[in-house]
């Protein structure tokens, strides 16, 4: 553990019964740090937060903190509509972390602020939006000001605005120190916030080295259209960095980075696809 370290993984493994999910998982999160984790549906990435995050014992390896007090703020990837006001919820989950009434009054107030969320006394979770529960997910992750906020898939299911709400909040958070751990599905969010990517794959660890700060990387395209099945999951082996959505129209919306497009289109095409619309954009900084 190096002097800077908050967060050490060494060599961790994590079974499920006789099931190896994560091995020799090495992972060291230092202060500032901003930290990506991408990989499939299944490859592990909610399993190595909820490790990072303390919330679920290592079959073997060493989790080291630097020191006890350390507070990791952890946000699942949905949190329940529950039947009280976010007020509420927070009240109670600051009485846990015990942090004293007036304090955690003033706290809940200011994270309402941060994150542009009404404190209403009597508007329920349950009638929540998707982007005002998320908000309120961040709330309660950061009810004690974190050192480390562990986020899985923070966007998921957000519209645009929301999304940009979300990054910009992100942003800041980032930039008051506050290290970030996230599991985040979309390219083009993630390489907004990284400062390092790691992919999961057959339950290992690996460092992306790819040039972010390239022309290149900034370039990216969508293509609406449809394709059978079988070719989508075809498509979806070959080109992990490429992801898709349903559009209103019935059609696939895929979103392709400059490095993937060539031969994305190539074999898209080759497998029969039908594309209604094909749009270059640039990421924006
Ligand atoms: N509590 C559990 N008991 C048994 N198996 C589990 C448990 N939690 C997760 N798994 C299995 O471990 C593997 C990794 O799951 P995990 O949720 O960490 O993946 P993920 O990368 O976050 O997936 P996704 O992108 O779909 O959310 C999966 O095969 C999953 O079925």
């Amino acid at each position: 553990m190096t002097v800077d370290a908050l967060l050490t993984l060494k060599e961790v493994s994590k079974k499920y019964g006789n099931r190896d999910v994560l091995t020799d998982v090495s992972l060291t999160i230092n202060r500032g740090d901003c930290i990506i984790l991408r990989g499939n549906n299944g490859s592990g990435k909610s399993t190595m937060l909820r490790i990072v995050s303390g919330l679920i014992p290592i079959s073997s390896g060493e989790r080291l903190l630097k020191h006890s007090n350390l507070v990791i703020g952890y946000t699942p990837d949905r949190l329940s509509k529950l039947r009280m006001t976010s007020t509420e919820y927070l009240t109670h989950m600051g009485r846990i972390s015990d942090i004293p009434k007036k304090n955690l009054e003033n706290r809940i107030r200011e994270l309402h602020e941060f994150f542009s969320l009404e404190q209403s006394n009597t508007l329920k979770m349950t009638q929540f939006s998707k982007g005002m529960l998320q908000k309120t997910n961040l709330m309660q992750a950061m009810i004690k000001t974190p050192d480390i906020l562990v986020l899985d898939e923070p966007f998921s299911g957000l519209d645009k605005e929301s999304t940009a709400h979300l990054l910009n909040s992100l942003k800041k958070i980032k930039s008051h120190g506050t290290s970030i751990l996230a599991a985040v599905h979309e390219p083009l969010l993630a390489s907004q916030l990284e400062n390092r990517t790691y992919w999961i794959r057959q339950g290992r660890i690996l460092m992306d080295n790819s040039d972010n700060s390239s022309d290149q990387s900034t370039a990216f395209f969508e293509l609406e259209g449809s394709v059978d099945q079988e070719t989508l999951d075809r498509l979806s082996g070959l080109f992990s960095d490429v992801t898709w959505k349903t559009c209103d129209s019935g059609h696939l919306l895929f979103t392709i980075m400059q490095e993937d497009y060539r031969d994305f289109l190539l074999e898209f095409i080759h497998k029969g696809g039908v594309i209604n619309n094909l749009t270059r954009k640039e990421l924006k900084q």
